[in-house]
């Protein structure tokens, strides 16, 4: 018989009859973007019809949902990205990375569009400019919303709505826990059955602001993370606060991102919320401490580092 070897050596010897994902341990699906993030620095920003030289172009792997896939991956969760790229070079760089990562890419379509791409200027005082042309992401489809295995679904709003909509009400019908981040806001009405919605302070404002209001909604938990303030979670029984550690702030690019990956990860793992909302606050935090998105992301060894 022809056998394959799962690639991160926790199951074995598989048969390659089946598709090679299905023989492997999901924990996670995340469902969501992922881009190409193109930085250039500038002493200033040009004006309309003005240019300025800036910096050689860095060239990051990015989109929330490639950063949340990466972010439960280091710390150890099995995680499948469902997701659109390229098949130009772009789309290639972002697939190796979440591979190195350990997120398997079996879900990641190529698309005939672009990998999505954000242009991002960062002047002297560190403000950013950015412009994302979402492309592969926007050809995500219904019918690519495949939740094999998974017992976690984790998603964010960068990719079409009525995908993530789908995704939701299938995980609810098939006893997958639903994680959504409502970032960015936008018209939504799936709120029901999600374990818990995931917004910033900025986004719950305004879906309402209070969490009563935000329950309101249909979620049956929800959690407002709150920068260094940490987060809060509300369920219908209360309310708990988690406060965040003191850390010597480098770059917060991505740490909500690195919270939900984190949440999700905990709660794959058997995690009760209250649980997986204190790690989530320790990884995010820790994620600070580093410049960029996904190099910040900490494995389990560098939180007891
Ligand atoms: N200054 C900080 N000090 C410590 N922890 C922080 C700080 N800023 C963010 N964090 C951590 O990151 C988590 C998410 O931060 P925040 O509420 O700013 O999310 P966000 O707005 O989605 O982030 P971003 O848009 O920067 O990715 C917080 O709950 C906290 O754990």
């Amino acid at each position: 018989m022809l056998v394959s070897v799962s690639p991160r050596g926790r199951q074995g010897i598989r048969s390659i009859t089946q598709p090679a994902w299905q023989g492997w341990r999901v924990d996670v699906v995340v469902l969501g973007s992922a881009n190409a993030d193109l930085i250039v620095r500038v002493a200033r920003r040009p004006g309309p019809g003005e240019t300025v030289l800036g910096s050689d172009t860095e060239i990051l792997p990015g989109g929330k949902g490639a950063n949340v896939a990466v972010a439960a991956a280091r710390l150890g969760a099995s995680v499948a990205l469902l997701g659109a790229v390229g098949t130009d070079a772009n789309g290639d760089l972002l697939l190796d990375s979440l591979r190195s990562a350990g997120v398997a890419t079996d879900r990641v379509r190529r698309s005939p569009r672009p990998t999505g791409t954000a242009y991002i200027t960062v002047d002297e005082a560190a403000e950013n400019s950015i412009i994302v042309s979402p492309g592969a992401n926007t050809d995500l489809d219904v019918s690519d919303v495949d939740l094999t295995g998974a017992k976690v679904l984790a998603c964010s709003l960068e990719i079409p709505v009525p995908v993530v909509a789908h995704a939701v009400r299938t995980a609810v019908r098939t006893g997958v826990r639903p994680v959504l981040n409502l970032s960015p806001v936008t018209d939504f009405d799936a709120f029901e059955g999600l374990d818990p919605l995931v917004v910033n302070e900025h986004e719950a404002e305004l879906l309402g602001g209070d969490p009563a209001e935000l329950l309101a909604l249909g979620p049956r938990s929800v959690v407002i993370t709150k920068g260094g303030n940490g987060a809060l979670l509300a369920t219908p029984a209360g309310v708990e606060e988690v406060a965040a550690p003191q850390v010597d702030v480098v770059d917060t690019t991505g740490a909500g991102d690195a919270f939900v990956g984190a949440l999700s990860a905990a709660l794959a793992d058997g995690a009760d919320l209250s649980a997986a909302v204190r790690l989530a606050v320790r990884v995010a935090s820790k994620s600070v401490t580093a410049r960029g998105a996904q190099p910040s992301y900490p494995t389990r060894a560098d939180l007891d580092a």
